[in-house]
């Protein structure tokens, strides 16, 4: 097994992208905070199926956290990570320090509209899309992949980023992934491991209202009834809950029937500390 290269300025990254590329070899960029798990190298496997060469970023990007959000809590594990990329074949990581993606001065943001004001996450992390866009835009440029792949469990982030790098003609393909679940159900998450041992045994319940509930309005319930009787279960299940939403699968619009379009069902719900995000296709 080669040792993996660890980069972690933006000049090395450059010319490592640009030595693949003088190769005719194209490149595949994951996005990630670290702390990885089994979706993260299924996104990297992914990769290789549409470059030859794989970069990990590994970055806990502080502009996209609420001052009161777990931005200093957030799980830093970069050896273990560097262990799982390597026998992932992964060719880079990307590991820049803060100083580095927003030296002092640093005054630009990425604003957006469309999927990033669809009344999702965004309704309870208002500035959260803001630090993503403006983060995985420098990313691109940054690294000048050919692709990026982004996990559907963070399914609101994926069409922020999809039609942010269309809208600004970034030259980049997002190549998205489905959601890599555990056998219970739960949406593997980097904060799952902040769960109590009852936590992680109660975590599944979301999963299991989700496919519940898409299997009702698939049998045409009545869409707002199903809706709204999901969401009670899951606050009687002891969860707090954000939202649990059925929407426009692409446009992330309201839906009010099955006739209105694919639909997507998303959620975010907190149990103890921790917040969960999921979402299923109906
Ligand atoms: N279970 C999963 N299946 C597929 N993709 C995933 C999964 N979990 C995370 N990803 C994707 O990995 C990328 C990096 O996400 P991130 O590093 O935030 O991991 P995470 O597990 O989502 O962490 P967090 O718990 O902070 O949300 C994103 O594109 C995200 O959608
Ligand atoms: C895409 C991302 C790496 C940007 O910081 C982050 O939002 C994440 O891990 O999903
Ligand atoms: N996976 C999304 C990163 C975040 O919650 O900040």
């Amino acid at each position: 097994m080669t040792e993996i290269a660890v980069v972690e300025t933006v000049a090395s990254l450059r010319a490592a992208v640009a030595g693949w590329h003088a190769a005719g070899e194209k490149v595949a960029l994951v996005p990630t905070m670290g702390a990885l798990h089994s979706g993260h190298i299924a996104l990297v496997k992914e990769g290789q199926k549409h470059a030859r060469r794989t970069v990990v970023s590994i970055f806990v990007n502080p502009t996209q956290f609420a001052p009161h959000e777990d931005f200093k809590k957030y799980p830093r594990t970069f050896d273990t990570d560097r262990a799982m990329l390597e026998e992932a074949g992964t060719d880079a990581i990307f590991f820049p320090p803060v100083e580095a993606m927003y030296p002092p001065g640093y005054a630009t943001r990425v604003l957006l509209l469309g999927p990033a004001a669809a009344g999702l996450e965004d309704r309870f992390r208002p500035t959260h899309f803001e630090g993503v866009a403006t983060v995985c835009c420098k990313l691109f440029t940054q690294s000048r992949a050919d692709y990026a792949v982004f996990g559907e469990k963070d399914y609101q982030q994926l069409k922020v980023v999809t039609r942010m790098a269309d809208d600004l003609d970034l030259g980049i393909e997002i190549v998205p992934l489905a959601t890599i679940r555990e056998a219970d159900g739960l949406a593997m998450s980097s904060r799952n491991r902040y769960l109590s041992i009852e936590e992680r045994e109660r975590a599944p319940v979301l999963h299991r209202a989700m496919q519940a509930l898409a299997t009702r309005i698939r049998n045409r319930d009545d869409l707002f009834r199903a809706v709204s009787e999901a969401q009670s279960e899951i606050v009687s299940a002891g969860f707090e809950l954000d939202y649990l939403e059925a929407r426009h699968a692409e446009s992330l619009a309201p839906v009010t029937s099955l006739a209105d379009g694919p639909i997507r069902l998303l959620l975010a719900a907190r149990l103890g500390g921790t917040r969960l995000i999921d979402n299923i296709a109906v």
